[in-house]
């Protein structure tokens, strides 16, 4: 992080694990795209990393002086402790509110930095009687995509301020089996690739966002929260239904779709990497029997970028 003055200064903790119980339920509006409404938040569960900054901790740097430093462990128990007193339902809530808590209790730190990974629980299905249903006690813990949040906040004379934020679904990985090609690009002597008019498209995909005002985002009680399961199944979505001519047109569409069905949002931004299977045995038509393996690296990569300004050019066809 960097002080007014310039210099670049900071301390803190990773890997702070924080398993909250109970946490206020999510609900959100549902998207056509989407089944997910909400969360029981039964489990309410991150990895967080926090980091301080402040020009009176130079002299810890340069004297080792430690009058001003609060102790990694400490900041570690502080964001433990408050995640208990956290009375939302959001992961954005639950940085910001540990963070205004922080910058209240310690006036001599001018600036912080707050992330977090969700760990997502999922609920496991039992019988009990007649039916099936979601059981409120057991969770299975998921290695598959999960929500991901930073904050930056800055102290000034006018108080604490949110200086930049950004959330996100981050570990996407998806295949899809047919309907992807890759063709028409520059050809020339460095050209080895095949042109392709079905591959199996499989990407790894990173999708951040920011909202125009980020109370949105703390105060699910306004109404605007973008779940990230619901940018998720837009991804999913879109994915399944157009055809895909590279990946960096897929991203394009998504980030379309995600600015166009929440207008609270500003910007979304993308960060792809193609994991397209190697093939080893080729279909003989559609719906029929390939062989793949894991592609050699190195692995081609996308970034992009796109505000609401995106959504006044170019036409997409559904
Ligand atoms: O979707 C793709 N975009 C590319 O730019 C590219 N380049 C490449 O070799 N394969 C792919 N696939």
């Amino acid at each position: 992080m960097k002080l007014r003055s310039g210099r670049t200064l900071y301390y803190g903790k990773g890997d702070v694990l924080s398993y909250r119980t109970y946490a206020a339920p999510l609900s959100v509006k549902a998207i056509p795209e989407s089944l997910y409404t909400g969360d029981t938040n039964i489990i309410f569960a991150h990895n967080i990393m926090f980091s301080v900054s402040s020009e009176v901790l130079l002299t810890s740097f340069t004297q080792g002086d430690n009058t001003q430093v609060v102790a990694t462990d400490s900041m570690k128990n502080f964001i433990l402790r408050q995640t208990a007193n956290y009375d939302g339902s959001t992961t954005e809530g639950l940085l910001a509110y540990i963070s205004e808590r922080f910058l209240e209790w310690y006036p001599h730190i001018e600036a912080i930095e707050i992330s977090a990974d969700r760990m997502p629980f999922g609920s496991v299905s039992v019988t009990e009687g007649s039916g099936w249903r979601d059981s409120q006690l057991v969770f299975r813990r998921s290695h598959n995509e999960h929500a991901c949040a930073r904050l930056k906040w800055m102290r000034s004379d006018a108080g604490i301020a949110l200086s930049e934020h950004e959330c996100a679904m981050k570990e996407i990985q998806l295949i899809k089996v047919s309907g992807s090609s890759f063709y028409g690009f520059v050809r020339d002597e460095y050209t080895t690739l095949p042109e392709s008019y079905d591959r199996p498209l499989f990407i790894f995909l990173d999708v951040c966002w920011t909202y125009s005002e980020a109370e949105d985002a703390f105060d699910h009680k306004r109404d605007r929260y973008v779940p990230s399961e619901q940018v998720r199944d837009i991804a999913h979505t879109v994915f399944h239904s157009s055809n895909t001519p590279s990946i960096q047109n897929l991203i394009y569409r998504i980030g379309h779709r995600v600015l166009s069905s929440f207008p609270q949002l500003s910007e979304i931004r993308f960060e792809s990497n193609n994991r397209t299977w190697e093939t080893i045995v080729e279909p003989a038509g559609p719906v029929s029997a390939g062989v793949y393996t894991e592609p050699r690296p190195p692995y081609g990569f996308q970034g992009f970028t796109m505000t609401r300004e995106d959504l006044n050019e170019g036409r997409i066809d559904e």
